[in-house]
């Protein structure tokens, strides 16, 4: 639906991009934790420093200019490739894969590990981190219902420390009144939810003029 949204690749050049960046992310993240919880001398962490300083003047030789991340895709099989928590070329990301389950409206689910590099207090996710994949989880929820949107609101409530390992992550629509959708979610870990949130999200009103111009009858999953 966004105007200025780049052209779309074809299924077999999106899945041949994604073979060759899914493990490449990977290594980086990898690289992530290595820098957290190395304890390798001094003259091994500069020699390191150098490497990493080439390779990333190796990739800088050719990238897409200001903020903006990989985004494309083909049909509705959109690949927000640079998102924060699902993108598949972002090393930030754990990454996150909701997937449909359950019986809820727009119930999604995703299995995630995090390490070193979610960690607030000593040994815990920082609540911003959960906070943050609650806040996607949710929108994918109200996308999964087709009623996409933009959040409007996220309150999240800390029940209990959540540990760094393995986390599994909810998310389900309560309700729906036109263009705004209520969604709520969870994060479950070894003792059970630690963090709840529940948001609104709002199919913002250019997506909507833009829907009542073409006449569309139908919103699709995302408005991007
Ligand atoms: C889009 C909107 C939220 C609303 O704009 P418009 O539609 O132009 O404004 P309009 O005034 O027409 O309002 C429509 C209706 O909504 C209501 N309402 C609005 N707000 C509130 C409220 N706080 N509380 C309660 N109600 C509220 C309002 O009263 C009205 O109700 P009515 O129709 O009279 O019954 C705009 O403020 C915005 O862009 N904010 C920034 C959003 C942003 O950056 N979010 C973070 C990035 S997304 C992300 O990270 C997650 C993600 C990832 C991936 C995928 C998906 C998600």
């Amino acid at each position: 639906m966004n105007p200025d949204r780049p052209p779309e690749i074809s299924p077999d050049e999106l899945a041949e991009q994604e073979a060759l960046y899914t493990p490449f992310t990977q290594a980086v993240r990898e690289l992530v934790d290595a820098t957290i919880r190395t304890t390798v001398d001094a003259d091994a962490i500069r020699a390191a420093q150098a490497e990493v300083e080439a390779v990333t003047a190796r990739l800088r030789e050719q990238q897409v200019d200001g903020p903006l991340g990989a985004h494309f895709g083909h049909g509705r099989a959109r690949q927000p490739w640079g998102n924060t928590v699902v993108g598949v070329r972002n090393p930030v990301a754990p990454p996150v894969h909701p997937e449909p389950a359950g019986d809820r409206l727009g119930e999604v689910h995703a299995e995630v590990v995090l390490g070193a590099a979610y960690e607030g207090p000593p040994g815990l996710v920082h609540g911003g981190v959960s906070s943050l994949l609650l806040d996607q989880m949710l929108g994918n929820a109200a996308a999964a219902a087709r009623k996409p949107g933009m959040t409007a609101y996220l309150n999240v409530t800390y029940k209990q420390p959540t540990p760094l390992g393995p986390l599994r992550l909810e998310a389900w629509v309560e309700r729906s009144e036109g263009h705004k959708t209520w969604a709520r979610g969870h994060v479950v870990g070894p003792d059970g939810p630690t963090v709840e949130a529940e948001g609104l999200f709002v199919l913002p009103r250019w997506a909507r003029e833009l829907l009542a111009q073409r006449g569309a009858t139908e919103v699709p999953p995302t408005f991007e």
